[in-house]
């Protein structure tokens, strides 16, 4: 029957390049919103003979990613996947057994009672943050990716990286001299990021990355192994944490190399999912690993812009703190009786989606919905930027607040959220995400405030919040200032953290 359905509408297709021409490369998102204007909240668009489908509605995204789940999770096959040394990591794999066998190793440790495992970990560690912050507030990336990434080489690998001397940071801090002279990165990241780019003939603007691809497939190998064999020592006798590579080779016990292999990947797909990991791989890895990005620093890092931006959203969190929890430091029991700041986390994810586009599924058969072929091997963006600005599920969408996940009586609303994407491809690190990202933005509000920096006369350095491009993208560096608001729980928090 699907021959009779028409394709979905969508702009006019030119012969051969399709719509190659059309697409704003380093924002499709904006030519995105543009058709969903046009044509609707299911568009279809081809480049180079590649069929592509561009879901605007949460709608759409629940009844095909959700509902039909069997047909909508594969993820395209690229062919610079396999050139970068990154083909068998769990975001660009296809849908089947293996990818199954991952999603239950990260779901043994992710899922949401085995991430409350966390709690003491996620708290340590921010404070850590609320303390590097307030000593070297110009570094705030960095304090951000050690915070995001610490956490989660702690649950993938089982232990606690420190910024001298872990292998991650070592491997990935050499590359980044190399790497940096020979590529554009600006470019490679938008190549990339964007599937259709790679149905693009090679004289394309930004095909050079592809000469970077054996240098950064030997990287990744390191990055599997390294890590993976200080987890091994570190992980046998008795009370070894419990993490990825632990529980796996508890289960297996003498693992043979496939099966080591394959432990590999998963823990190293879970750190570049994750986290930046540490910085100079943030910089030049994660733009040619097209998962490598910072997922949490980027939420973390748009945290601190809405908090600049909203003075009174500040001072409402922190008189629920304090009624809360007097001069204690919060910590996770205080958690449902604190659904401001919790209000204040969904909207970080809602606002600025960290991923605008998803990461592409695919589909693996034909389809019909709502009278519209979708053919098989088509792939699938969700333009989660525009279920961000739909004013049918958000009333004034591009203001940030708080308040439209609260109830009248001030309690959490049951509102549901796309950041994660959906369907069986959803994110596995969504539980651990969210109480990451819980812990570094109420220890930050309870013991500070985050203001704009002033001038030489004294004047607010004006914020206009400017954002990077890419498959996930981030706050362009901004200025600001960090003050104590709170100076028993900072010192609590310098004693707890170790860092007295
Ligand atoms: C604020 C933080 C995060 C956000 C907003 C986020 C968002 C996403 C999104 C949108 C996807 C694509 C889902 C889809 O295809 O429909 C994804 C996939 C994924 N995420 Fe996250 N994520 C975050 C943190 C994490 C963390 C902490 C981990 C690991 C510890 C993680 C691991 C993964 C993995 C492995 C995938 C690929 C899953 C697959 O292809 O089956 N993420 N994430």
């Amino acid at each position: 029957h699907s021959a009779q359905a028409p394709l979905p509408p969508g702009p006019r297709l030119l012969p051969f390049v399709g719509n190659a021409f059309d697409i704003d490369v380093s924002k499709p998102w904006l030519t995105y919103a543009n058709w969903k204007e046009k044509y609707g909240d299911l568009v279809y668009s081809r480049v180079l003979g590649q069929h592509f489908i561009i879901i605007s509605s949460m709608k759409v995204a629940r009844d095909l990613l959700d509902k039909r789940s069997a047909i909508y999770s594969n993820r395209p096959v690229l062919r610079a996947y396999e050139e970068f040394g990154i083909s068998s990591t769990t975001a660009t794999l296809s849908y089947g057994d293996t990818l199954r066998r991952h999603r239950k190793l990260y779901h043994d440790v992710l899922n949401a009672e085995a991430s409350a495992g966390y709690h003491d970990l996620f708290l340590r560690k921010a404070h850590q943050l609320v303390v590097n912050l307030l000593s070297a507030p110009e570094g705030v990336e960095d304090h951000l990716e050690m915070y995001a990434g610490s956490v989660v080489i702690a649950a993938s690998y089982g232990y606690e990286a420190s910024s001298e001397g872990d292998p991650l940071i070592g491997c990935t801090r050499e590359a980044v001299e190399i790497v940096k002279n020979v590529m554009a990165p600006e470019r490679a990241t938008v190549m990339m990021a964007f599937p259709f780019l790679e149905y693009l003939p090679s004289w394309f603007p930004g095909v050079t990355y592809r000469r970077w691809a054996p240098y950064c497939k030997e990287l990744t190998r390191r990055m599997m192994d390294e890590p993976f064999e200080i987890a091994k020592k570190t992980t046998t006798g008795a009370g070894r944490p419990s993490s990825m590579v632990a529980n796996f080779l508890r289960e297996n016990g003498d693992i043979s190399s496939p099966e080591e292999e394959f432990i590999k990947v998963v823990a190293i797909s879970a750190s570049i999912a994750g986290t930046e990991t540490v910085r100079p791989c943030s910089r030049y890895v994660r733009q040619s690993l097209i998962i490598l990005h910072p997922k949490t620093v980027s939420a973390l890092h748009t945290f601190l812009l809405a908090m600049l931006l909203h003075p009174d959203v500040q001072s409402r969190a922190v008189a629920e703190i304090n009624t809360v929890c007097g001069d204690n430091i919060p910590n996770f029991e205080h958690k449902p009786s604190l659904p401001y700041i919790e209000a204040i986390c969904r909207e970080v994810l809602r606002w600025q989606p960290v991923t605008p586009l998803g990461l592409p599924h695919a589909t693996s058969q034909d389809d019909v919905y709502e009278g519209y072929f979708i053919p098989k091997g088509t792939l699938i963006m969700t333009a989660l930027r525009a279920l961000s600005r739909d004013e049918r599920l958000y009333s004034e969408a591009h203001r940030f607040d708080p308040q439209r996940h609260l109830t009248a009586e001030g309690k959490l609303n049951d509102g549901s959220t796309f950041a994660y994407g959906f369907g069986r491809r959803i994110c596995p690190g969504r539980h651990f995400a969210d109480l990451s990202l819980w812990a570094a933005v109420v220890s930050i509000l309870s013991t500070t405030r985050i203001t704009k920096a002033k001038d030489s006369e004294g004047m607010d350095i004006p914020v206009i919040p400017e954002y990077t491009t890419g498959l996930a993208i981030h706050p362009k560096p901004f200025a600001y200032a960090i003050t104590i608001i709170n100076s028993r729980r900072e010192e609590q928090m310098r004693v707890v953290s170790g860092m007295e």
